[in-house]
């Protein structure tokens, strides 16, 4: 190509000036560094405020990057799109509706003489309030009136014409039109009295809610990401970095101009302050990172279940990695942006002046290809975003099956089905990496055919200015070079707007993170379409409704405290406190198809030990959930010592209650830590030993090699052991409710017995709630519960619900264990 320029222009130039027109390149440049120090003193001012900076920032990211925040607003929220497409159909359809009463009314014709003219214009200006979302109630008043009015002549019209005999029918069709008329009138004046919306009206309103709010939550996201970055001052490096590389960017370009040692040394110059400043940022953003993973971490951990139910527990492992490497990047990129985009500004400026022409010819096309190829990179990089998260969650199963999961798989046989899947991960990886490069390589070449074709057409352009004498030869140098430097730059945009793009996206789904709520669960009532079928059938349900719940509660009280032979306390005032659930609906969020409670509502009195058995999924691990307020009813109340969880404390209700779950998890700690953990620390040794005595682990603990220091990470621990530990966990707290899910399940009979007894010398000054399927347990509570379909089906003592014929709780055990009777 090079030799090709060199060819054309000593062919067709003869007597150019040599060196370029420096006179006028003189004149201009006061004014280039003028204009320079002009922009850096700006840059450097806004940076000193950083809140209007911030938003400045932020208006940038939404208005100059359109396209690509709209990209990801696209994948951020595909759920969000469809509910939007849901209420652009509903307002439609709200439109839709209010024509078709407008038809209605219009389709019947005024009699001569009549004057129906002003409730036609009241009925459209009424359509027109209607459809923009209100309704004025003036207009409504004026039209009622209007209307009134109109009925009462027509009616003495009608009562006139059939006293006549002379009724056609056409009388009586306006006279019900007009009546219907009125009646929407009526109704919409009642509503607007009330407060009371029209469906359609109310879908207006609401769909224009719903975008409101999707503005907002947008605007939180990225004003939540602006802060952070404040915070961590790196905006401050980040723009002394970019003035730096725009300082950079223009010095060199005035370096054709001049070719003097001064504009060389200050060049040269750049580079011990660009380092100090870069030494600097990077410091910066490691402590941004460091913050914002500390910050994102938090946030996370402040979430309930229900947050962390719709998340994929790789996504927040996702997440934290992201937060680790955005920092750096978020500081490096907007730099290399703005110095080449300076770069490119100062070369289009000179080509420019140079020759305006050449710069139609040989500057714009540039523009234009880079978009081309850029859009390319950006589809190949949004792939590979979806290929290295992919990965992220394909590693994490695959390191399961290296850790926790590895003795299953060898018990199966697993191990040549894993590292063929293995393998073929790898190769499906692979091939979408080569067709990655293979397109970026592709689209970099073709970008770069384009360019020299552009390059050699404003050649031939140059080639006929100069033997008109329109251009000097100097000037054409000129214009050559800064065209050449600007096309390339402009090129590496290519490159550059993925990378910002990889960025982003990743920035995007951390501040969603930041401003994403749980929601709660979904609100009741839920239909529950057996209540009635067992009405029919008469069964005995025994699901106790607010006028039964007490008579059944008392008798329950009455029982349990005979069988434990001393006085229940009542809750309250360091007393136990009793636990009671009245009428509780619940349903995941994550599965709002499925009811899991359905009126839920039974009492287990203050110190008492009750059981909550059932088949298995019937929601019996949820009830303790609930107690812990590790998820909240959609209705109903739960009571603990006659205070509504809902209302307590949370930090108050966890010091209250105490739970041993269903699959115990130890921390890689000492067994010390993991016994108190959450207690204040320095521990308390004398407490954790009581607790270790009464979970029957303490001989356990004596014989480990470090004892109370060993780390339970590398004892290999019996799912006994690790359950008793968590037992000891639970006790050490002193509670006042503790609940066992499935806690003794692992534990041999012996052992099982000597830890009930334990609990049950507690009674009278702890209120137990158990989970449990095996009948020994079962045996040696108060109360029982059985639930069934999310509501307590039969209740009772031990004895009596066994012996039950026909119960629930008899027909399950029957067959297996009639010894244990
Ligand atoms: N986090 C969750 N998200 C959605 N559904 C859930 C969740 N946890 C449990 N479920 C569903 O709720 C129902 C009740 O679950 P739960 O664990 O309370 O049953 P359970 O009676 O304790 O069962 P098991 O005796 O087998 O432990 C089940 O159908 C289960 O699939």
């Amino acid at each position: 190509m090079d030799r090709l320029v060199k060819a054309v222009l000593s062919a067709s130039v003869k007597g150019g000036k040599w060196p370029p027109d420096a006179e006028r390149l003189q004149k201009n440049g006061p004014f280039i560094l003028s204009a320079l120090t002009v922009a850096c003193w700006t840059v450097f001012r806004t940076n000193l405020k950083p809140r209007p900076l911030a938003s400045g920032v932020h208006q940038h990211c939404f208005q100059s990057n359109v396209k690509l925040l709209n990209e990801i607003l696209r994948v951020r929220s595909e759920a969000e799109n469809t509910q939007l497409s849901n209420l652009v159909d509903e307002i439609v359809e709200a439109e839709n509706l209010s024509d078709s009463c407008h038809v209605d009314a219009s389709s019947f014709v005024p009699r001569d003489g009549d004057s129906y003219g002003p409730a036609f214009t009241l009925w459209d200006a009424w359509r027109e309030a209607l459809a923009a979302g209100g309704i004025d109630p003036g207009l409504l008043r004026a039209g009622h009136k209007t209307l009134v009015a109109l009925l009462s002549e027509e009616l003495h019209a009608t009562a006139e014409s059939l006293r006549a005999g002379c009724d056609d029918g056409k009388y009586g069709g306006k006279l019900h039109a007009l009546l219907d008329l009125e009646r929407g009138l009526r109704q919409a004046t009642r509503r607007l009295h009330t407060g009371e919306r029209s469906v359609p009206e109310q879908r207006v309103l609401d769909a224009k809610g719903a975008l409101r709010g999707m503005k907002l939550r947008q605007w939180r996201q990225a004003r939540s990401l602006v802060r952070l970055l404040l915070d961590g001052r790196m905006l401050g490096f980040a723009f002394l970095k970019s003035s730096l590389a725009v300082l950079a960017g223009a010095l060199s370009t005035l370096r054709y101009q001049y070719y003097g040692d001064m504009t060389n040394l200050l060049v040269d110059a750049r580079a011990p302050a660009e380092g100090q400043v870069l030494a600097q940022d990077t410091q910066s953003a490691r402590a941004f990172s460091f913050r914002l993973k500390t910050h994102l971490f938090a946030h996370l951990l402040r979430q309930d279940c229900t947050y962390f139910d719709r998340m994929a527990p790789e996504e927040a492992v996702a997440l934290m990695h992201q937060a680790e490497g955005i920092g750096e990047e978020l500081l490096e990129l907007p730099t290399r942006l703005a110095s080449t985009l300076a770069q490119v500004a100062s070369n289009w400026w000179l080509l420019h002046r140079t020759s305006p022409e050449l710069m139609a010819s040989l500057g714009l096309a540039a523009p234009l290809v880079t978009w081309a190829a850029a859009q390319v990179h950006l589809t190949a990089d949004r792939a590979g975003l979806e290929v290295r998260r992919q990965e992220v969650a394909t590693t994490a199963s695959h390191v399961q099956v290296l850790g926790s999961h590895l003795r299953t798989v060898k018990a199966h046989g697993g191990e040549a089905q894993e590292s063929r899947r293995y393998q073929e991960w790898q190769e499906s990886r692979r091939c979408q990496l080569a067709r990655g490069e293979m397109l970026t390589g592709l689209t970099g070449h073709l970008a770069a055919l384009l360019c020299d074709t552009v390059k050699l057409l404003g050649l031939c352009h140059a080639t006929v200015l100069v033997r008109r004498g329109q251009l000097q030869m100097g000037d054409l140098v000129t214009c050559l070079t800064a065209a050449d430097v600007a096309r390339s730059d402009l090129l590496g945009l290519q490159y550059l707007l993925p990378r910002i793009q990889s960025v982003l996206l990743p920035a995007a789904s951390i501040a969603r993170a930041l401003h994403m709520d749980s929601g709660g669960p979904p609100q009741w009532p839920v239909t529950v379409p057996h209540e009635t079928e067992e009405e029919e059938e008469g069964s005995s349900r025994c699901h106790v409704t607010a006028s039964s719940f007490s008579t059944a509660i008392a008798q329950s009280s009455n029982s349990a405290s005979s069988l434990c032979g001393e006085p229940l306390t009542d809750a309250g005032g360091g007393t136990p406190h009793g636990v009671c659930f009245e009428e509780v609906y619940f349903t995941y969020a994550t599965s709002p198809q499925r009811p899991v409670l359905t009126g839920l509502s039974f009492e287990l009195s203050g110190g008492a030990m009750g059981a909550l058995c059932g088949k298995s999924g019937c929601g019996k691990s949820t009830v303790l959930s609930l107690l812990l307020r590790l998820y909240n009813p959609g209705a109903g109340r739960i009571l603990i010592g006659g205070e509504d969880v809902a209302t307590m404390p949370e930090h108050y209700l966890r010091s209250l209650v105490a739970v041993v779950p269903q699959e115990p998890v130890l921390f890689p700690a000492s067994v010390l830590h993991n016994i108190c953990y959450g207690l204040p620390e320095p521990y308390d040794l004398a407490k954790a030993q009581a607790a270790a005595k009464e979970a029957e682990v303490f001989d356990l603990i004596m014989s480990l090699p470090g004892k109370w220091y060993a780390n339970v990470d590398g004892l290999r621990l019996s799912g006994g052991q690790k359950q008793r530990i968590a037992l000891a966990r639970a006790l050490v707290r002193d509670p006042l409710v503790l609940l066992l899910d499935e806690a003794t399940s692992a534990l041999d009979a012996v052992t099982e017995t000597a830890v009930l007894a334990h609990l049950r010398a507690r009674a009278g000054r702890c209120t137990s709630l158990l989970v449990a399927h095996r009948l020994s347990t079962l045996l040696s509570v108060q109360q029982i519960y059985f639930l069934e379909q999310g509501y307590v089906a039969e209740m009772g003592e031990a004895h009596e619900l066994l012996h039950k014929v026909g119960g629930q709780l008899s027909s399950m055990y029957m067959s297996t264990s009639a010894s244990c009777f």
